[in-house]
């Protein structure tokens, strides 16, 4: 049953930047279009609500977006929207508009915001999960992941080479605050000796055993992948607790960085995005609100705010224990 109350809706980014968020921009805007709503795209998310920095999207402001990083519509962390007061000017601005309902494409702190935002003010969202982190419960993967994975396995094809030339050990830093997902997939499709993330205990004893071994069975080089977030301080904490004793592996550091966030999004993630862009604007029209939209075996779903919030989405065991087997 269609929401005919729905007529003007306003859609942002925020938070981290993820290659695809410009593809799921034009899925929104084109799907409403399509079902003749008005679109207004805000300005570097929460900040612009709060400062009034809306511009009408018709279907033709989202072309050839599709292929490019980054988002048009400039993204931000907004400590102001953390606020009664900022979120007071931010309705204030939505409602000088007439917007019926937004979608916010971003990643958990997004989400929050737009609950905490949403019981306030009465105003429905719809959330599409767009974060290089992949943190989010309620979908398998959120849009700029994949993307991310790609260019750290570049990066890392890289590192190898000189690492293979100079018989060294690299312990290499990929994004993600509190999650090891980037670390995980990025560690096996680089084949990568070793990875140490949040979600699993780090043994340090064993990784000096590991890397010993392989030496001694023949493997010239090493490379270990560590998760920004791991609770030992990323790859230089990890680094600077056993240097010392690996010292004839010449250990080295390289931080990948903000690399990761940047670039032409992967086939996948435009696909990811295009779907999950389709989906929210289908649902919010449905009936949907204050839902995150997902993709879950392949089939698009959805979940309430509360759940793909503070659900924790953990990497499989399967895929841990494979990649230190692969890695033998
Ligand atoms: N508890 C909260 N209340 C209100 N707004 C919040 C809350 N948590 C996060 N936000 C807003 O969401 C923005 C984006 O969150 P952030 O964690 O930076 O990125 P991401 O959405 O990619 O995880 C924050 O800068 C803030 O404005
Ligand atoms: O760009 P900033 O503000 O330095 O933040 C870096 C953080 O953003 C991320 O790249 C993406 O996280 P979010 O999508 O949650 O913003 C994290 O991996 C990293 O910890
Ligand atoms: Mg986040």
């Amino acid at each position: 049953m269609e929401r005919k109350d729905i007529r003007r809706i306003a859609v942002f980014t925020s938070g981290g930047d993820a290659p695809g968020m410009n593809a799921a921009l034009r899925a929104v805007v084109r799907t409403a279009a399509w079902n003749k709503l008005h679109v207004y795209g805000i300005e570097r998310g929460y900040e612009g609500m709060i400062d009034g920095h809306f511009q009408r999207l018709e279907r033709r402001d989202v072309a050839n977006i599709i292929q490019r990083g980054g988002t048009m519509l400039r993204t931000a962390r907004s400590k102001r929207f953390m606020t009664p007061e900022g979120r007071r000017a931010a309705y204030e601005h939505l409602k000088a508009y007439d917007i019926d309902a937004c979608i916010a494409i971003g990643g958990n702190g997004t989400f929050t915001g737009a609950k905490v935002f949403s019981e306030e003010f009465k105003i429905p969202f719809i959330g599409i999960p767009g974060t290089i982190d992949n943190d989010l419960y309620g979908t398998d993967y959120t849009i700029g992941f994949d993307t991310a994975v790609n260019t750290a396995i570049d990066a890392v094809d890289k590192i190898r080479d000189t690492a293979d030339s100079h018989n060294r050990l690299f312990f290499v830093e990929v994004m993600g605050r509190n999650s090891g997902y980037i670390a995980l997939y990025t560690a096996i499709g680089s084949g990568a000796s070793s990875v140490l993330i949040p979600e699993s205990e780090t043994d340090l004893e064993d990784l000096k055993s590991v890397l010993r071994k392989n030496k001694a069975r023949g493997k010239l080089f090493s490379v270990v992948i560590v998760a920004e977030g791991h609770p030992m301080g990323g790859a230089t904490g990890i680094a600077e607790k056993i240097q010392h004793e690996l010292a004839s592996m010449e250990p080295k550091v390289t931080v990948i960085g903000h690399l990761q966030r940047g670039g032409a999004p992967t086939a996948s993630d435009r696909l990811l995005a295009s779907r999950l862009g389709f989906a929210a604007v289908e649902l919010l029209l449905q009936g949907a609100e204050n839902i995150a939209v997902g993709i879950v075996n392949g089939e698009v779903t959805s979940m309430p705010f509360e759940d793909a919030i503070t659900k924790q989405k953990i990497p499989s065991d399967e895929m841990i224990r494979m990649a230190s087997i692969l890695a033998i």
